[in-house]
């Protein structure tokens, strides 16, 4: 047997989790070569879901990448539940890629133990192959991210959120496009920095297509001195995180849990809280519907979390019906 052969059976034998997170990383780099390899082509092909909500659109990079990342980790792992926001087709071999990213391996003796044992039985997968599809089509392409959630045991633990947009500067003058940001609870994130908001202000991001008159209650309730208005779950919650806001809000129905699985997993590796209006965890399992009915409030830190829970009106919460 060869050294990659022995490599390989070694992976197959080891965690599923890490294997899972390894895999998706990689799958996740490849959904930024499919959306940026859209978007250049010029044909979005754009369709309204109306059934489903306002804005609420589809493009044939939304449809693309959903297939490459359910045909990779069917192919990988048959028996793992993997839910993910566009059509459930999984005959396209064509779209499946295989390669696996070291850099998680390497983690593999600081993650929480319990984690390592999860299985086919507790573990979900959420996948929202491009969360900010409006402000894709509308050339805000600095908001669009990939998705890929991990939940165990209906608790978001891991997550992997792509950005084909990020430019990294590699120096002399050299910009790449795309970061890949993942995290781990009990472990942390890896692929950015997290930093601390300013003191001397609130800056509450929230959303930019999909406002109504709850929203705009819940917003003005916590005495912003700047509302940032931005597409996805993703990309709000990396403000958090990079501390260029405090808090996001969004009180409305219509965000689904493969929007908040992965941000959600990768804001509680850095000490950050998420969860709907009445401050209620949000559960993952398998079997849960996919639609978050109670909105989101989101913070970096836990001890600013409560301050706007305690902030948001009654009458919101009652609106929301949590
Ligand atoms: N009323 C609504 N109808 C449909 N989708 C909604 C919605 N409100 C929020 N969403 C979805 O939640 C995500 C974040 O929304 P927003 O950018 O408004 O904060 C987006 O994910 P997608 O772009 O993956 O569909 C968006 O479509
Ligand atoms: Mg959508
Ligand atoms: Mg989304
Ligand atoms: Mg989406």
């Amino acid at each position: 047997m060869s050294d990659s052969q022995k490599k390989k059976g070694a992976k197959e034998e080891g965690s599923m989790l890490l294997r899972l997170i390894a895999s998706s990383i990689t799958i996740a780099n490849r959904s930024g070569n499919i959306i940026r390899e859209v978007m250049s082509g010029g044909n979005l092909q754009i369709v309204d879901k109306v059934l489903f909500g306002i804005n609420d659109l589809q493009t044939e990079a939304d449809r693309r990448v959903q297939k490459c990342i359910l045909a990779s980790l069917h192919h990988k792992f048959p028996d793992l539940t993997v839910i993910g926001e566009e059509e459930d087709t999984f005959d396209n071999s064509e779209w499946i890629e295989e390669g696996e990213d070291d850099e998680v391996y390497k983690q593999e003796k600081n993650f929480p133990p319990q984690l390592l044992s999860a299985n086919q039985n507790n573990l979900c997968v959420w996948v929202d192959p491009l969360d900010g599809t409006n402000e894709y089509t509308k050339g805000h392409l600095d908001h669009v991210t990939v998705l890929i959630g991990i939940a165990v045991d209906g608790k978001a633990v891991a997550g992997i959120i792509h950005q084909p947009y990020y430019k990294c500067d590699c120096g002399a003058g050299n910009v790449k496009l795309g970061r890949t940001i993942w995290g781990v609870v009990g472990l942390g994130a890896f692929g950015l920095t997290r930093q601390s908001p300013p003191t001397d202000c609130r800056r509450i991001v929230t959303t930019r297509s999909h406002e109504t008159h709850l929203v705009r209650m819940a917003v003005d309730a916590c005495e912003a001195s700047e509302v940032i208005k931005i597409g996805g779950a993703g990309f709000k919650v990396l403000y958090l995180i990079e501390g260029k806001a405090h808090a996001y809000i969004f009180a409305n129905t219509g965000c689904k849990k493969w929007d908040t699985c992965a941000p959600e997993a990768v804001l509680r590796s850095v000490g950050g809280v998420l969860t709907d209006v009445r401050g209620s965890d949000i559960e993952y399992g398998a079997n849960e519907d996919p639609p978050n009915n109670g909105g989101i409030v989101a913070t970096a830190s836990k001890e600013t979390h409560l301050w706007y829970i305690e902030r948001i009106p009654e009458a919101v919460k009652v609106g929301l019906n949590v």
